[in-house]
């Protein structure tokens, strides 16, 4: 397949100063084989396809760095909790009635939404993981996998030896969309000597670990108590920055955490959205990057959203940084866009595939349509992705190489069929009929 995208504006993702008015990508078996300026487009590549619209920005498809992909099937079902409650009382219990078959339908659901509003990756943390990896496969997206381990339940070490299987069976597969993370919950689910086995597992797959660490100041007073240090030092002394670490919020941290952060190379997922709707604070995104941390952006489950839009949490983050620090001047728009595709490409391990349009990169790319009443008129295509633009001024979306939503219409899934599926998985979960939905 040979994709031509031209007379469009590219923004590369490769420094603030570098758009490409009237400019070209050419795509060749998955891969980007020229970014530039139309007219120097090779002369002699013989497209299969030709996509082109003055009206259209390319951009590098968004990375949602956290996510609990399947919880869509909860969206809307326990709002206006802490997390502690919302978890413990309303998710949990869910939880434990999930099959496989909800999973994968709960899965695609996410993946269509996600794929329609311009990501093209996402990292993923939850069970019932052969499942999510189908959905990831016949969907086109990109995804980074974990099986989401509990140390403190029983089987627990079952659960480690089920990870190692779906590692084995799944890293790479799909065309090398699909990778993997080893994936403990959390410190005050995962205790310490469960935690080195965790790490001694990484170690021998060579894959990195996928956590949620520091959300709540709860959390933190609760692994003080136990361990009598904060929860980045407590993984440190299990020997978890050993590996490739994402850590999910990073939103109570000291300057010592930070220190320790940047020391191990580890990446830090900002997760706005999910952290203003629980009430669990805000993340130190600014000094995060000035420690020079990878920082990447993401969702969190729909449950607690409730959407999968990366538009929005963009812009969160970007306004979230502002009132906090009292400064209009942090956090400005390309350091948000920045931070929703090369620091996601950052933080997965996959910044020599994906997160800017360059030569040799694997193509996802995503064409938003600035012909639009609230994106006029056409100042400045950085400003307006990140301050004015939505889910649905997405046009096309590519993943390596292969169109997946083109004129804002899914390609690879049938959607109706999902959302039929998806909510008859929710209404057996709840045990009650759902409000009428439009289907
Ligand atoms: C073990 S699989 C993942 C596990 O995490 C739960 N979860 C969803 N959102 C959050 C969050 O913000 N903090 C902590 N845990 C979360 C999810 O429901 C699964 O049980
Ligand atoms: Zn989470």
């Amino acid at each position: 397949m040979r994709l031509l995208i031209k007379d469009i504006t590219v923004i590369p993702m490769t420094g603030p100063e570098e758009i490409i008015k009237n400019g070209a990508i050419a795509v060749e078996d998955g891969r980007i084989v020229y970014v530039g300026p139309a007219e120097e487009a090779p002369s002699d590549f013989r497209p299969n396809r030709v996509l082109r619209g003055s009206n259209f920005v390319a951009l590098p498809g968004l990375v949602n760095a956290h996510t609990h992909a399947a919880m869509t099937l909860f969206r809307g079902y326990a709002d206006d909790l802490p997390l502690k409650r919302w978890l413990e009382e309303a998710i949990w219990p869910l939880e434990a009635k999930l099959k496989g078959e909800d999973v994968y339908w709960g899965t695609l659901l996410a993946c269509a939404e996600m794929l329609l509003g311009g990501t093209t990756t996402f990292a993923d943390m939850y069970f019932f993981m052969d499942e999510v990896a189908e959905a990831v496969d016949k969907s086109g997206i990109r995804a980074s996998l974990a099986r989401g381990l509990i140390g403190i339940l029983p089987g627990a070490d079952k659960a480690l030896k089920e990870s190692e299987e779906f590692v084995r069976r799944w890293h790479g597969k799909a065309n090398g969309r699909i990778t993997c993370m080893l994936g403990p919950h959390a410190p005050y689910t995962c205790p310490p000597a469960y935690l080195e086995e965790v790490v001694r597992l990484a170690e021998e797959l060579q894959v990195g670990i996928h956590i949620h660490v520091s959300e709540t100041a709860h959390e933190v007073e609760e692994i003080r108590r136990q361990y009598g240090c904060s929860p980045v030092e407590m993984l440190e002394k299990a020997g978890v920055f050993r590996v490739p670490v994402l850590a999910a919020h990073g939103v109570h941290l000291s300057p010592r955490d930070m220190e320790i952060l940047a020391q191990y190379k580890a990446a830090v997922v900002h997760n706005p959205e999910s952290n203003m709707k629980l009430a669990s604070g805000i993340a130190p995104v600014t000094e995060l990057l000035a420690a020079g941390v990878t920082v990447a952006l993401g969702t969190d489950g729909a449950a607690s959203n409730n959407n999968l839009d990366m538009w929005e949490e963009m812009r969160a983050a970007a306004l979230l940084a502002k009132v906090s620090r009292n400064d209009p001047e942090a956090l400005p728009a390309y350091q948000a866009l920045e931070m929703a595709t090369l620091g996601g490409a950052k933080a997965l391990g996959l910044a020599d595939q994906i997160g800017t349009l360059e030569v040799g990169k694997r193509a996802d790319i995503v064409l938003v349509d600035l012909a639009r009443a609230h994106l006029q008129p056409p100042h400045d295509p950085i400003s307006h992705l990140v301050y004015a633009a939505r889910a649905s001024d997405v046009d096309t979306v590519i993943v390596d190489g292969r169109i997946v939503v083109e004129g804002g219409r899914l390609i690879t899934l049938d959607l109706g069929e999902i959302m039929a599926r998806s909510c008859s998985a929710a209404r057996r979960l709840v045990g009650k009929p759902l409000h009428r939905s439009l289907l």
